[in-house]
């Protein structure tokens, strides 16, 4: 039993449970391994991610790829948070593979986060890999942890935005971003 079955084990046997029924008994294995995938993020690096997908172009208008979804959980409660996330960018001489923008969300988000943080992430991995002339993400999640538990209101959804380089600068840039987006 590895090191964090056995703390799951310990665990599930300190709430109550019988870790010794039937239901149970790989329930610490299948815990740790679940918890391993979540936080798999933290293994990535954006090099590998993007794994030499950006390519030379000739197109400098704005790119928008939205309503990417995403699993991440919170760092104060370890309880998921789930939404989606929109990213647009002015690119400069070079685009980045389209599947490569959920793979940099799925890096940032398989981590113990807050949703300031990760979209903040996610913006600066843009512009690392494709020194684009700006970027916007947005990212509106439901948050389990006020969902289930403490103040349980189930119909609020937050909404964080990071924008930079023309994305802060140029409000037509700005607009035309939200524009995009509430065409979906
Ligand atoms: N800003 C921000 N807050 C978050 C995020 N995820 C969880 N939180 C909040 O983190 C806070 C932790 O507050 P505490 O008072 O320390 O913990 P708590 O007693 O469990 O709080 P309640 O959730 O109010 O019951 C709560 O207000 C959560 O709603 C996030 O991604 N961003
Ligand atoms: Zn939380």
């Amino acid at each position: 039993m590895s090191k964090l079955e056995s703390l799951y084990h310990d665990v599930l046997s300190e709430l109550g449970e019988d870790v010794e029924r039937e239901g149970l008994l790989d329930t610490p294995k299948r815990a740790a391994k679940a918890m391993q995938f979540l936080t798999s993020g933290y293994d990535m690096d954006l090099q590998e991610v993007v794994n030499g997908a950006v390519f030379t172009s000739d197109n400098d208008e704005m790119v928008v790829v939205q309503g990417i979804e995403f699993y991440s959980l919170c760092e104060h409660h370890t309880l998921p948070f789930l939404g989606r996330c929109h990213i647009g960018y002015l690119p400069s001489g070079k685009v980045l593979g389209l599947s490569k923008f959920a793979r940099i969300v799925d890096m940032f988000a398989r981590r113990l986060q807050i949703q300031e943080n990760m979209t903040k992430q996610i913006a600066d991995a843009v512009i690392e890999a494709t020194d684009c002339r700006g970027v916007g993400v947005i990212v509106e999640a439901q948050h389990m942890c006020m969902m289930m538990r403490g103040v349980q209101k189930q119909n609020s959804m937050m909404r964080t935005s990071v924008m930079r380089g023309a994305f802060r600068e140029d409000q037509a840039t700005r607009q035309e971003f939200m524009g995009l987006i509430d065409k979906a």
